[in-house]
């Protein structure tokens, strides 16, 4: 069956990340079941890396067309035009070209249907900023490409998956003050009727149920501690259950994520960032994917960065990313 379907676009991510040598990791593991995909790469960068590891692993350059044919000779890497010039953790600006290259021409090859799918190596924001980048992260940016490719309106929505738990912050890569400035009513009700249709669509999970934190402690204490459970959090609750939807909340944050709570939901709607990554990446580091919903096209990425502190080492654990690319198969078939 896999043979029949296109590969899977990977992205290089920060070629001074350990992104490069979970690919080739990935590759080395590829007969535990993993789905056949190309690298959008520099492949002296990767050749070098191979080779600084002591990995015999064959690098063969390909365009995506025969990428699934060469998958079982070597690492199918389509070559990038930017250059790629990178030490293992010491990230460089100067890489930024190549770094969103592999991105663009990821979305770009799944748009053609030379790609199934895309799964991201990590990046890291900082260094993209400081080469002029104006998006947030991934999520966003995709979102941007995926409107520009497809010709429609697209709302990105970030989930974090693994079998023990699904988190989607609804707000995403803000400052923790502008958190709460930027929840609003619309914003709640935006993300989970996202999040709804995609657990249904690509997850197929026939009705969904959405459990929905509130903002501060105690879900408000009645409004004693807060009151945007009041006035933004419980009104988007009231207008999507009059949609039908299955949404519990808002609920207590710090009781939502013990095992018996779990049990009691599909995904948790958390409303910042680490209020929802952080039991994600407690429960399951090792096996979260992190799945962008919303999009044309299916997108999954290992939960964690760049980890430039064990880049080169050959230490990194590729189970995320194989986790990924493993996700990104069962969603595309
Ligand atoms: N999807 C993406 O592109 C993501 C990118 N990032 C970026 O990564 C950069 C570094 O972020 P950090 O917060 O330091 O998180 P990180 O996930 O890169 O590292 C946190 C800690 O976990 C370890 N670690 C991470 N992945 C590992 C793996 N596969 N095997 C073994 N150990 C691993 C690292 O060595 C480090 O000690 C930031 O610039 C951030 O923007 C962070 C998360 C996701
Ligand atoms: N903490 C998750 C994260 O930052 C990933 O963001 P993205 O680059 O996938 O948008």
């Amino acid at each position: 069956m896999t043979g029949r379907l296109p590969p899977l676009a990977m992205t290089m991510g920060d070629p001074a990340g350990i992104g490069p040598e979970l690919a080739l990791a990935a590759w080395r593991l590829r007969k535990e079941g993993g789905p056949p995909f190309f690298v959008l790469a520099a492949p002296a960068h990767l050749a070098a890396i191979a080779g600084r590891l002591g990995w015999d692993i064959a690098i063969v350059e390909t365009d995506p067309a025969g990428a699934a044919s060469a998958f079982e000779r070597g690492l199918p890497v389509v070559p990038l035009e930017a250059a790629v010039a990178a030490e293992p953790g010491r990230p460089a600006a100067g890489n930024a070209a190549a770094t969103l290259e592999s991105i663009e021409r990821a979305v770009a090859a799944t748009r053609a249907g030379d790609a199934r799918a895309v799964v991201t190596n990590p990046i890291a924001k900082a260094t993209l900023y400081e080469a002029g980048f104006r998006f947030p992260g991934h999520t966003e940016y995709l979102g941007a490409l995926a409107a520009a490719a497809w010709g429609e309106t697209v709302f990105p929505v970030m989930m974090i998956w693994s079998e023990a738990l699904a988190v989607v912050p609804v707000t995403i890569h803000v400052a923790l003050a502008e958190a709460p400035k930027a929840l609003t009513r619309e914003l709640i009700v935006a993300t989970a009727r996202i999040v709804a249709r995609d657990l249904k669509a690509r997850f197929g999970v026939a009705r969904p149920r959405l459990a929905v934190a509130g903002l501060n402690p105690h879900a408000g204490e009645g409004g004693a501690m807060g009151r945007e459970e009041i006035t933004i959090i419980a009104p988007a609750l009231e207008i999507l259950r009059a949609e039908g939807l299955d949404v519990a909340g808002p609920l207590p944050a710090d009781t939502m994520f013990h095992a018996a709570a779990r049990a009691r939901y599909d995904v948790a709607l958390t409303m910042y960032h680490d209020q929802g990554l952080i039991p994600a990446k407690t429960l399951a580091f090792d096996e979260g994917v992190n799945v962008t919903l919303g999009l044309p096209f299916v997108r999954t990425s290992p939960d964690h960065g760049t980890a430039f502190d064990i880049a080169g080492r050959g230490v990194a654990n590729p189970t995320s990313l194989i986790a990924a690319l493993r996700l990104a198969d069962r969603l595309t078939r």
